[in-house]
């Protein structure tokens, strides 16, 4: 086993992280960022041979190029490459926590609302790779990596395609064999469908702690993914919901035609089935809240990347009818995203208005940091649930988040001032 380098590049190493096929994984810090990060180093043995060589430095070239231009909550982000280094290397988001490998044994695997939700977040993250005209090519649950907090992030795009390139492209064949497409085995040209049947495959092992092809070999497993059909997902595991089953038989399709015809169809399957789960309160799955976030009219403007930090900024409450949200003349340090119910808001005893889901309650803390004091009661009608956010986690958040929370609250406050301008010009008329 080779040493673990003092660092690389500007990098202290404090220890490894893992190994694959292509390089070694590092746990570095970047005293300057002051943040761990992930190093992917090239095994230098790949190196020796110059033919090899070349093909391992635009391995490294194609993900340095291709992952820094995403930026997804659920894609591990690239912060820097040196492909000039001898051996090159990447310098990765550091994922706390452990690749989806660890969870495909019958004796290990995550609950079903999980493994739904980690599908629904892919389907998201593979969208926005679509929509970069992006193909992965290589959706395994080795790169799909697990923070300790649940968080998934999808990574290595060293082998990922552009659809619409003029450019040269990492030719042959690509991928890890039980997770390639029919078309993939065919070398035939590839679109986004093909990295929904890697998902397929994935989803099924998440489920079944098997894998949908098996063969004793590479060529067997190729052979059976062309030809045959997929191992009953209702045999092996006959509990799962029948239409779980259908799901993942339909990301399974032999013909590209056959399976969904858009992440977003594959999604809300999924989440019509996370929904029709028995739970707990409480337990309600991300997926399942975003998709709550989408429906709400203050946050029409937010893209998927936007609401997805918004949700992980917030904190999610049930709470019923009669909770006072809060009191006129008390401090506060927070705003709230009415999701579903009904609130009233008063003032001094004087019911000014009643709010519906869809409007934030409560800005003006973060609008006006100097003045704290809350300037109204908020009280539940209704049952509700609301996105609690604070106002300094705002505030640390994303420029682009920041600013579309700037647009969504000042739209909000001119409908309100035009609201009020009304019932002023009407109470004038009645005098
Ligand atoms: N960003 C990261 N944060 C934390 N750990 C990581 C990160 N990237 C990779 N690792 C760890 O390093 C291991 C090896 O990563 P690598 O991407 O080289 O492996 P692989 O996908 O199994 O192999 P290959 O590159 O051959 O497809 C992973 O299984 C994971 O445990």
């Amino acid at each position: 086993m080779n040493a673990i380098p003092a660092s690389i590049g500007k990098y202290r190493i404090e220890r490894e992280l893992g190994r694959g096929a292509t390089g070694t994984v590092y746990l570095g810090y970047d005293s300057f960022g002051s943040r761990r990060v992930a190093i992917k180093q090239t095994h230098t043995h790949l190196l020796s041979d110059e033919r090899q060589a070349t093909r391992y430095r635009r391995l490294l070239h194609n993900e340095a190029t291709l992952a820094g231009q995403l930026r997804h909550p659920h894609i591990v982000a690239l912060l820097d490459a040196d492909e000039a280094a001898d051996p090159p290397y990447l310098v990765l988001e550091y994922v706390d926590g452990e690749s989806l490998e660890a969870f495909t044994t019958p004796d290990n695997l995550l609950p079903l609302a999980e493994v739904l939700d980690i599908a629904y977040k892919c389907c998201h993250a593979l969208e926005y790779a679509q929509r970069l005209g992006l193909v992965h090519r290589d959706i395994k649950p080795a790169n799909l990596l697990r923070s300790r907090e649940g968080e998934i992030k999808l990574t290595d795009f060293g082998t990922a395609m552009v659809t619409s390139a003029d450019r040269t492209q990492l030719s042959g064949l690509v991928g890890s064999p039980a997770y390639m497409s029919p078309e993939q085995i065919r070398e035939a040209s590839l679109t986004h469908q093909s990295d929904m049947f890697s998902l397929g495959v994935v989803l099924f092992e998440l489920l079944a702690g098997r894998r949908p092809f098996e063969g004793d070999s590479d060529y067997a497993t190729i052979f059976k993914i062309g030809n045959e059909a997929p191992l009953s997902l209702t045999v092996i595991r006959p509990e799962l919901p029948a239409d779980l089953a259908a799901v993942v038989d339909k990301a399974l399709a032999k013909q590209p035609q056959d399976r969904y015809a858009n992440w977003g169809d594959f999604a809300s399957a999924l989440v019509a089935i996370s929904q029709a789960l028995p739970k707990k309160p409480r337990q309600t799955a991300d997926g399942e809240r975003f998709e709550r976030l989408r429906a709400l009219p203050f946050l029409r403007d937010f893209t998927d990347v936007a609401l997805w930090e918004t949700l992980r900024m917030g904190q999610w409450h049930g709470l019923p009818r009669g909770t006072v949200l809060m009191r006129e003349g008390s401090p506060g340090d927070s705003f709230y995203l009415l999701v579903q119910g009904r609130v009233s808001v008063s003032r001094k005893g004087w019911s000014l208005s009643s709010l519906e889901a869809g409007v934030s309650i409560g800005e003006m803390v973060y609008l006006q940091p100097e003045n704290k004091v809350r300037t109204a009661t908020v009280t539940a009608e209704s049952d509700i649930v609301v996105l609690k956010i604070r106002s300094e986690s705002l505030k640390q958040a994303s420029d682009e988040l920041q600013i579309r929370f700037d647009k969504a609250f000042i739209a909000l406050l001119v409908k309100r001032l035009i609201a009020t301008n009304q019932q002023l010009a009407e109470y004038d008329s009645d005098l």
